[in-house]
């Protein structure tokens, strides 16, 4: 008798020691898949000397079998069950179809109808009805069904066929890891033998050899779990050993670390940078704090010099001035010029949304630096990190994190050789208890650099470029009232960028203010159409800014005029102070306001008061704000007396409407001023305003030349006209009426 299991296509499982004595010896196969059996179920039916567990579990494919012929099968049923097949040599109607429909299946699947085979052998023909079932039954027996745990198959009444092909590609396909899932023990799937039998109607001579196939096919299962439990437990190491590999990996990488850093706290603060490269010569236009951190300098590279004495250093310095002014590369050139390890952090790292995690930060910030000190700590965005210890939905744990950082400061000696520097843009959101003495006590300004400190910031970066020795940077930087270092530095690079894209070997002061105006209103917008009225128009109202600037004693010398469209403008006239103003006279203001005006004016006496436009509000904006300040904060009025009025609103309305007047006669007053200036000068603002629509960008020198009656084109870049100087002061400036 013989076992059927089924694998991957069907298989039949005799008990080996009949095989061998029946037939040759066994080949050996790719593959062999057996279905595995619930081990409780079936451990009762193994016969125990049928089973050694030494011995090795074949099936039919296994010995060779595959190309099992009938009377192969009957020498085997003989063999195995002697005299069974005697005397019954009953022809069948399978006869003399059976080689073309196993031909047939060979053809299609690559492999032997095992149960054409089995339908052609005298076993068959003797117990048809039984093997029939048993053989159609096994179609649909849930031993084959063994790729459940996917999704393709539906159900458990599907084709046994398609699920042998399905799981022979995936055999073929798959990584032996996934094989070892797809073969899992389905043990209670599967029937118990008893009842199989019961149901099956098993005559009871057949019943011994039906078990001891069971029990071949268990052993066989048994053996094949442990093949798939060891695959699984090598494919866990695997998993395993890259998963370490993988977090190592991501720690290791600098900009993924940083982030792994501030989202769990794991990490021990910052690692230290060497600073040698960044010193006081790369921090320009900021002297005095320079100066004053000069000291810290000398205490870090000498500390015995200064605790000799008795005296002590601040252990934290507070950085305060507006974005982009070099307050972190001041903590860096102090780092840089004592030679010591420089710690930076920022205080948003330190702010988190879990209990806990910042105040363990800056724990490991202060650990890390006393072991390397001396040493520089230095906190960017302080205020995020010692704002207010106020409760906040936003920064619940703020309270926690400042207390630590308070403990931290109060915890080493001021002379340990570890100086903190701290930089914020607001000072005054800063809790009290970290600006006390003993915290951060010493408090350095650093400003928005002045014209001399802009041109020094403007050199040093020039001097990373390739520069034309006519660029100016003095000029520059009269124009860039305002800019941070941050601000200087990119205006060089765009410059730079632009002379690259125009195909140009080196930076003019074209492309710086190119740059300039860029960062100042917004990009160039050539693709703009402007029609010709518009263009004119336009021409007519910067001339007529211009010809006010140039004609006024008091106002800023003219830098340029043009027409282009930039941002939201359709043209502008930029003035340049000779020198950064820290105060401003009544007659510069007054001059600033009559420049305002100079465009509508213009547009009134060309074009007739039907045509004015509204391209002067802005102007007229600028002129009100001054005239208002004149008014109410700088006691310039007659009228209402050296007072300030702060809250206009909460004024008397009497008041309120004294300053309405006296605002609106200045205004009054300037926009006469202007158009008697305009003119006077009609014969040069026609002259500049068609130079403007010929030229479309007039520099100072060019405007000068146009507004002394000569023609531009007559002055060639070869020198027929003599470039006058450009101080900007012109010798036609009209004394500003009183
Ligand atoms: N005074 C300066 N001299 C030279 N370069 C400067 C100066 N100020 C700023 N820079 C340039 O601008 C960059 C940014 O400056 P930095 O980060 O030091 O400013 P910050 O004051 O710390 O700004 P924030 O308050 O936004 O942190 C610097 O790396 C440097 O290249
Ligand atoms: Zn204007």
């Amino acid at each position: 008798m013989f076992s059927l299991s089924s694998t991957v296509q069907p298989q039949v499982t005799v008990p080996l020691s009949h095989l061998i004595n029946a037939f040759h010896s066994p080949k050996n196969t790719s593959i062999s898949v057996s279905a595995s059996f619930s081990q409780n179920q079936h451990r009762d039916v193994v016969p125990e000397h049928e089973a050694p567990s030494s011995e090795p579990i074949l099936n039919l494919r296994d010995l060779g079998l595959s190309e099992l012929k009938i009377g192969q099968i009957d020498q085997l049923v003989d063999s195995l069950l002697p005299g069974f097949c005697k005397g019954k040599n009953v022809s069948s109607h399978w006869h003399t179809s059976h080689v073309s429909a196993q031909s047939f299946f060979e053809n299609k699947y690559g492999s032997l109808d095992i149960f054409s085979t089995l339908r052609s052998s005298c076993l068959y023909r003797q117990h048809s009805r039984t093997l029939k079932r048993i053989c159609s039954d096994l179609q649909y027996w849930p031993v084959f069904v063994q790729s459940r745990g996917f999704k393709t198959l539906k159900s458990r009444t599907r084709r046994l066929q398609s699920t042998s092909e399905r799981l022979a590609e995936t055999q073929h396909t798959a990584p032996s890891f996934v094989k070892g899932f797809l073969l899992r023990d389905r043990g209670s799937d599967i029937e118990s033998l008893d009842k199989l039998m019961k149901t099956k109607n098993i005559p009871e001579a057949h019943q011994d050899a039906f078990k001891t196939g069971f029990a071949e096919g268990f052993l066989k299962a048994q053996a094949l779990t442990q093949k798939t439990n060891d695959s699984l437990r090598r494919t866990r190491l695997i998993v395993f050993i890259l998963l370490v590999v993988g977090i190592y990996g991501l720690l290791k990488n600098p900009f993924l670390s940083v982030r792994f850093r501030t989202t769990t706290g794991l990490d021990s603060a910052v690692d230290p940078v060497q600073m040698k490269n960044v010193t006081f010569e790369h921090v320009k236009g900021v002297e005095e704090a320079k100066q004053e951190l000069q000291e810290v300098v000398e205490f870090l590279k000498n500390p015995q010099k200064f605790t000799v004495l008795g005296g002590k250093l601040p252990k934290g310095i507070l950085l305060v001035g507006p974005p982009g002014t070099g307050k972190t590369l001041l903590a860096r050139a102090v780092a840089g010029e004592a030679d010591v390890p420089f710690y930076y952090a920022s205080g948003s790292e330190f702010d988190e949304m879990f209990v806990g995690v910042g105040a363990s930060r800056i724990r490991n910030l202060f650990r890390e630096a006393k072991a390397n000190a001396p040493c520089v700590i230095f906190i960017d965005e302080l205020d995020s990190v010692g704002g207010k210890r106020i409760e906040s939905p936003m920064h619940p744990y703020s309270r926690q994190t400042i207390n630590q950082l308070l403990a931290e400061m109060d915890g080493f000696k001021p002379n340990e050789g570890v100086i903190i520097i701290g930089a914020t843009n607001f000072p005054e959101a800063l809790d009290n208890a970290l600006i006390r003495p003993g915290r951060f006590d010493m408090q350095v300004t650093v400003p928005r650099p002045d014209v001399k400190g802009r041109t020094e910031i403007l050199k040093w970066y020039l001097n990373k470029i390739k520069f034309d020795q006519s660029v100016d940077p003095e000029i520059i930087a009269r124009g860039t009232v305002g800019f941070s270092g941050a601000e200087l530095e990119n205006l060089v690079n765009q410059a730079a960028l632009k002379a690259a894209v125009d195909g140009k070997e080196m930076v003019t002061m074209k492309e710086l203010e190119f740059s300039k105006d860029k960062i100042l209103m917004g990009p160039e917008r050539r693709s703009v159409e402007i029609d010709n009225k518009n263009k004119t128009i336009t021409a007519y109202h910067e001339s007529g800014h211009a010809i006010i600037a140039y004609y006024t004693k008091d106002a800023m010398p003219i830098n340029k005029a043009t027409i282009m469209p930039r941002g939201p403008t359709l043209g502008h006239v930029s003035l340049l102070p000779e020198n950064d103003r820290w105060n401003e006279t009544r007659a510069q203001l007054l001059a600033q306001m009559d420049v305002s005006m100079g465009g509508r004016v213009a547009e009134e006496l060309i074009f007739g008061t039907d045509h004015i436009t509204t391209g002067a509000s802005s102007d007229f904006d600028n002129a009100t704000k001054i005239a208002k300040r004149m008014v109410t904060k700088f006691g310039m009025s007659e009228k209402l007396g050296v007072m300030t009025y702060s809250d206009t609103g909460k004024l008397s309305p009497e008041t309120q409407s004294a300053i309405e007047q006296e605002i609106r006669i200045l205004l009054r007053d300037s926009y006469e001023r202007a158009k008697h200036i305009l003119k006077t000068h009609a014969k040069e603002h026609k002259n500049l305003a068609e130079a403007l629509l010929t030229y479309e960008t007039l520099d100072a020198k060019e405007i000068q030349i146009v507004l002394e009656g000569k023609k531009l084109e007559d002055c060639s870049p070869f020198g027929l006209c003599q470039w006058p100087s450009s101080s900007g002061n012109s010798p036609g400036r009209e004394e500003m009426p009183a």
